[in-house]
């Protein structure tokens, strides 16, 4: 076990009122979060979003990506379902934290791709652990989920961790002339299963 439970509070949101648990990492002190609503603890598989620091798009409003649309998007889902899990994963920039990111874009702004600008700044084009997401789920007591994903990677890692996915839920929203290219790019580099509408140019 990588983390401990913390803390938790009441966090009302515009869809409705989760619970918000606070855990840290032993080993470095870094905070993660989950929302949670509803009984978790049933015998069946738990609405999940494991959804990655983004604070340009989560809290900043950028159109560069999909990735404030999607929180927005899953915590709606969530709470329409009145059950379900949005684990707030810390690891900005598919963890290459947040100045390398700005790094990641000022190469994009130069007419690289995301994952070449990861590659040319050293990194692996995803960096991120996803073994604390199965850690924070093994803390909340959830074995199964139904997970609100596009990337089949992503469902590969956390079985790989010891999480049972019995289902794929696509998230597919916040499409723009400004992140047209990005998602492109997550589509034929990365393995995003996306549904992309193109423009005429
Ligand atoms: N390094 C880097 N990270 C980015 C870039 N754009 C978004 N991110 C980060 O990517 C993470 C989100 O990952 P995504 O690849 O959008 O999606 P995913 O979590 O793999 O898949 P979904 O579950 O379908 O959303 C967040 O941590 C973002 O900060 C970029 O151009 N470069
Ligand atoms: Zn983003």
């Amino acid at each position: 076990m990588q983390l401990k439970r913390i803390a938790q509070a009441n966090l009302p949101t515009p869809w409705g009122v989760f619970t918000m648990i606070g855990f840290e990492e032993l080993a470095t002190g870094k905070d993660h979060v989950a929302l949670v609503m509803g009984d978790i603890t049933q015998d069946k598989p738990i609405l999940t979003r494991v959804h990655s620091e983004c604070l340009t798009g989560d809290a900043l409003f950028s159109l560069r990506c999909d990735c404030g649309f999607q929180l927005e998007a899953a915590l709606k889902h969530i709470a329409e379902n009145k059950t379900g899990i949005l684990i707030y994963h810390r690891q900005e920039g598919r963890n290459i934290g947040l100045l390398n990111k700005i790094r990641a874009y000022a190469l994009q702004d130069q007419g690289l791709d995301t994952v070449e600008a990861n590659h040319k700044l050293g990194f692996a084009a995803d960096e991120r652990d996803f073994t604390l997401c199965a850690d924070m789920l093994a803390l909340l007591g959830v074995k199964s989920i139904k997970l609100l994903t596009n990337n089949p990677k992503k469902i590969h890692v956390l079985e790989e961790a010891g999480i049972n996915i019995a289902e794929r839920i696509p998230l597919e929203v916040g499409e723009n002339p400004n992140n047209e290219h990005y998602l492109q790019t997550k589509m034929q580099k990365m393995g995003h299963i996306l549904h992309l509408h193109p423009v005429d140019k």
